[in-house]
């Protein structure tokens, strides 16, 4: 193991990117450096990966650029790279989205470290291994963070910048003042909790919709309208906790307690995961398509960008509007 380098630049000044992997996630991150006006280098392995990762970004970029464009921004900044190393050589930010797969990512992650400039800091977007898992490869683990980001990363603004075991302290710092610089908003997190604190919260939900999906207690239709039209409504500007608070009206949070507390316990009950059988495997999919009613993903994706918008607009959240390029 070396000594891990400070990072060749600080934050402010980088102005070049690495996006290893152009999937979803991949693509979505190429999409938001490129808006933020960045210079954008992009390597996936996969034969059509060029191809996709345009018309995800070109998909997303009127949404973009409603959002506002950063001076300069230009699709044009991108690069797709033949190969790793020629997509890393250059990097002042590398950011990892490669399958969920465990050896992959640590052979992965070990190959960046392997061909970064000294001292890059070099983030996954894991949707849920610790880094302390994934970093046991490489020869320089100590710049090695977690940047768990939300689907689309160029409309959510949340990332979750987490370290390992051998992580220094200074790449998480530094990471996390870089996803800010970026127009994202940082939790920096102190401790590797699995799945981290948006996933856990959200999956813990899930896990319960797919309990009543697979005890025929609620439709997939029911399980998605009883949040767009109940708690998500207010999920987009105010947490659970502060929302809870105001349901003890005037004695806040610790009515609630006293009041519902012992009541509360019961949905609490099921803590373990049901089986994700054919039997439910397809009563999800099939009730999410019935409830798409035709539309397409494509269609879906318009809709969850304009909805997120929205949402962003009418919460006092959008960036400054600023100059539309090309
Ligand atoms: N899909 C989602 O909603 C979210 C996913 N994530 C995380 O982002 C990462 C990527 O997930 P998705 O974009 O959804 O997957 P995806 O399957 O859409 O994209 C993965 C891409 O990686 C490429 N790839 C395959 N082997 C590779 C390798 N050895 N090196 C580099 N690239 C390789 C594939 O060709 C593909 O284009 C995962 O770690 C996932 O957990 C994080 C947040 C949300
Ligand atoms: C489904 N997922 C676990 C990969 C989702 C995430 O990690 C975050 C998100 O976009 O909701």
């Amino acid at each position: 193991m070396t000594a891990t380098p400070t990072p060749p630049c600080a934050p402010e000044d980088v102005r070049r990117v690495a996006c290893i992997g152009a999937g979803v996630i991949g693509g979505g991150w190429v999409a938001h450096f490129l808006a933020r006006g960045y210079d954008v280098t992009a390597w996936d392995p996969a034969p059509d990966a060029e191809a996709k990762l345009r018309r995800l970004v070109d998909a997303a970029w009127p949404a973009l650029t409603q959002l506002g464009l950063a001076d300069g921004a230009s699709r044009e900044r991108l690069t797709v790279a033949a190969t790793l190393e020629e997509a890393v050589a250059d990097a002042q930010f590398v950011q990892e989205s490669a399958p969920e797969k465990l050896e992959l990512k640590r052979d992965l992650l070990a190959d960046l470290d392997a061909a970064a400039p000294a001292g890059v800091v070099i983030a996954s977007s894991t949707s849920g291994y610790p880094m302390t898992d994934m970093q046991t490869t490489a020869t320089d683990p100590g710049r090695l963070v977690v940047g768990h980001p939300f689907n689309p990363p160029y409309l959510i603004p949340l990332v979750e910048v987490v370290g390992g075991e051998q992580t220094v302290e200074h790449a998480v710092t530094w990471a996390s003042r870089f996803y800010d610089v970026a127009g994202k908003s940082v939790i920096t997190m102190k401790s590797e909790v699995p799945g981290f604190i948006a996933n856990r919260l959200q999956e813990a939900l899930w896990r319960e919709a797919l309990h009543m999906v697979a005890n025929g207690e609620a439709t997939v239709q029911e399980i998605d309208d009883s949040i767009t039209e109940g708690p998500g409504l207010r999920w987009a500007f105010m947490g659970p906790m502060l929302t809870f608070a105001l349901a003890g009206g005037e004695g806040g949070m610790a009515h609630m307690l006293d009041h519902f507390g012992p009541s509360l316990k019961s949905p609490w009950t099921r803590l373990e995961a049901p089986e994700l059988d054919k039997k439910l495997y397809d009563a999800v999919v099939t009730g999410c398509d019935e409830e798409a009613a035709g539309r397409t993903i494509a269609d879906l994706v318009a809709e969850r960008d304009q909805g997120v918008i929205d949402v962003l607009r009418a919460t006092g959240r959008l960036p400054q509007q600023r100059k539309d390029t090309t």
